[in-house]
């Protein structure tokens, strides 16, 4: 694991934009992207830069179950105002949250998955050490599947929310084994709330009670991370 200590979240995105400006000058053909506040900053530089995407496929990791990609809180929704409305890719993958057979559309899911290689996968973490929406005691070998999220993932992502009754319980998320399909991998993380969950990922036991930490079996891994949430390392 290479790990980058920023000061700072605006610094720790222009590290990442440099990465993708990197990424998109050797040719990298698809994304894996996250949503959450953690990226908010990366994508509004990606979207103020001259960075073209139009030859490049996205895919990201999850979607709350029961939100179609109109509704301001799906992370569909997200991605076009955070980043696809201004930076068009040639084809952008969501899970779609209200399709009619959750499982078929999970098992098609790692179909594309497979047929576009993840060149480069972007990760936020949770407080409980989830990523996407994987939560502690998800297997290693899981793949695309429904999840049912933890009090403390629904608590976290309560502030985008009108009232917690309406955060999705559910959701469709990239399976751990499907992330860690990905050529390589940018985690990022700020904020003393994250420093537990950045300490186990990086120096605790490989253990599925703390799914990134699953990231130390990667070879490519770089994390990029705020003096708070480095706090414990
Ligand atoms: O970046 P945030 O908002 O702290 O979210 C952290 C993680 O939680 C999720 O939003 C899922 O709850 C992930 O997609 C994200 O990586």
């Amino acid at each position: 694991m290479k790990i980058i200590k920023v000061k700072n979240p605006a610094e720790g995105a222009q590290k990442a934009f440099d990465i993708y400006q990197d990424a998109l000058n050797h040719g990298v053909k698809v994304l894996g992207l996250a949503t959450g506040a953690t990226p908010i900053a990366l994508y509004e530089k990606l979207s103020d830069s001259t960075l073209d995407f139009s030859n490049v496929t996205s895919i990201n990791l999850d979607e709350y179950l029961g939100l179609d990609g109109n509704n301001e809180q799906s992370y569909r929704y997200f991605m076009n105002q955070h980043l696809f409305n201004k930076k068009p890719f040639k084809k952008s993958y969501v899970p779609n949250g209200i399709s009619e057979n959750h499982e078929a559309m999970a098992v098609q899911y790692d179909q594309i998955i497979s047929e576009n290689p993840i060149d480069l996968q972007l990760l936020g973490i949770g407080r409980n050490g989830h990523i996407g929406f994987n939560e502690p005691g998800t297997p290693f070998t899981s793949t695309t599947h429904v999840v049912n999220l933890t009090q403390s993932t629904i608590d976290a992502n309560a502030r985008f929310f009108e009232n917690e009754s309406d955060v999705p319980t559910q959701a469709i998320s990239m399976g751990i084994a499907s992330v860690m399909t990905a050529k390589n991998i940018l985690l990022l993380a700020y904020g003393a709330d994250k420093a537990d969950a950045v300490a186990a990922t990086v120096n605790g036991p490989i253990t599925e009670q703390v799914p990134a930490s699953v990231l130390q079996n990667h070879k490519n891994v770089t994390i990029i991370i705020d003096e708070a949430a480095a706090m414990k390392l």
